[in-house]
């Protein structure tokens, strides 16, 4: 059988599976049997995947819940994306070389996107997400969960993207669960079907491992954990250690520099995530260190190539004008400056001795220090012991 006959299989059996997940849907509404029952009821070709956001990595996780099978919803802003993805089964924008299941399908119709879900993943730039996610929220089922794959810290409150889902999907009453996939997983090799392992967190170690299973492939290896603190934390913080080491690549600092700049960012995103309570397991795993690797040494990264771009001398705003993607440790760069001072209540100059990574990249961003600069600043610390 064939990839695409086994598409018109699965939507003949989503068809005829509909009245089973009508079913299951009134049970979790009426009797608040809550999401567990779903996934262990729904077969993938009878369960609804809503995927927000149409972009590089939306576009990658509707292949992988595709390829298994699931109806795939993925809900876009773009007109041309959606009849892209459901005349000629491709995004025209983002990675458009590559075709997509037939199970998957595109609308820019929030409520016909969200209508019998069973899953939301969430995939848009963390700086747009509250609005867009308090937009949704209001048509995402009761006890369906909500699966967040963005990475950042939002410049406007300081808050991970745990944060801003707490605020905007669970403030209406109908408390949904809450997970954070992360992990070295660069959207394109995903969708060249190349091996990738990735981490799912939730308070709920249930939930991680039931949507995990939904998700793992024999190209697609999902590990879980309840750590979603220490996963958050170090997802957003890799997108500055990764601008740092491009920068330092594109100044042609050489690989001892780049080595010992990752290894200490590495350490500076530890402690920050074990001050608000993550795990260092969690930070030498998937999406600690893992993530950082990929994204510090990843030709496919848009934070290292921001990096890269600035050490070779081009100016931020030139670098975003020849970008359609987003490179998210852009704003959380800037971010960082303000919220780790204050919660370590200290001022910038003393947070600069323990985290000088961390916060010596928005200023280089900003112009207000040369990459050269920085990297002077580094090298001039005071001796520490190594932490
Ligand atoms: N691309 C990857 O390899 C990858 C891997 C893992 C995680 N991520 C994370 O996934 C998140 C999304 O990244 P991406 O690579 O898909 O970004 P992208 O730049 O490829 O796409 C962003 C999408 O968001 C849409 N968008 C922007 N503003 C919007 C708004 N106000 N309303 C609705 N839609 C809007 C854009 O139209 C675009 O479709 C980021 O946080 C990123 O860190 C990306
Ligand atoms: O291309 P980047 O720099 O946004 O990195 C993408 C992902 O976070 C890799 O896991």
């Amino acid at each position: 059988m064939t990839f695409c006959e086994l598409c018109k299989l699965h939507q003949a059996q989503w068809k005829t599976g509909y009245r089973l997940r009508s079913y299951v849907n009134q049970r979790r509404d009426t009797k608040k049997a809550g999401h567990a029952v779903v996934f262990m009821l729904q077969t993938p070709s009878k369960a609804k995947i809503t995927v927000i956001g149409g972009g590089s990595f939306g576009t990658a996780m509707s292949k992988v819940f595709g390829m298994k099978g699931y109806q795939v919803c993925l809900l876009v802003r773009d007109p041309n994306i959606v009849s892209g993805i459901n005349n000629d089964r491709r995004n025209p924008k983002y990675l458009r070389e590559f075709a997509l299941p037939e199970c998957v399908t595109a609308t820019s119709n929030t409520e016909l996107a969200l209508e019998r879900t069973d899953l939301v993943v969430h995939a848009l730039p963390v700086q747009v997400s509250r609005e867009v996610l308090a937009k949704v929220s209001p048509f995402i089922p009761s006890g369906v969960p909500v699966l967040s794959t963005s990475k950042g810290l939002e410049v406007a409150s300081h808050k991970f993207m745990f944060e801003i889902l707490q605020e905007t999907i669970s403030t209406d009453g109908n408390r949904r669960p809450l997970a954070f996939l992360s992990g070295p997983s660069f959207a394109k090799e995903i969708m060249q079907e190349l091996p990738t392992a990735v981490v799912i967190a939730c308070e709920k170690l249930e939930t991680a491992k039931q949507i995990a299973n939904m998700l793992s492939s024999p190209t697609f290896k999902v590990f879980t954990t309840t750590d979603y603190i220490g996963v958050e934390v170090a997802g957003a913080l890799k997108n500055i250690i990764a601008i740092a080491a491009g920068m330092a690549e594109g100044m042609g600092l050489g690989m001892n520099a780049i080595a010992g700049l990752v290894t200490r960012g590495c350490s500076e995103m530890r402690r920050v995530a074990e001050y608000l309570g993550g795990s260092p397991v969690t930070l030498s795993g998937l999406s600690g260190v893992g993530d950082t690797f990929l994204t510090c040494f990843g030709p496919l990264s848009r934070n290292r190539t921001v990096g890269y771009r600035l050490g070779k001398g081009e100016r931020l705003d030139e670098i975003l004008k020849t970008s359609q993607e987003v490179a998210e440790g852009v704003a959380t760069a800037k971010a960082v400056v303000e919220w780790l001072p204050s919660i370590l209540n200290t001022t910038y100059t003393r947070a600069l001795v323990r985290f000088p990574i961390l916060l010596s990249v928005a200023p280089i961003l900003e112009g207000k220090l040369t990459p050269e600069e920085g990297m002077q600043q580094l090298m001039a610390m005071p001796p520490t012991v190594e932490d």
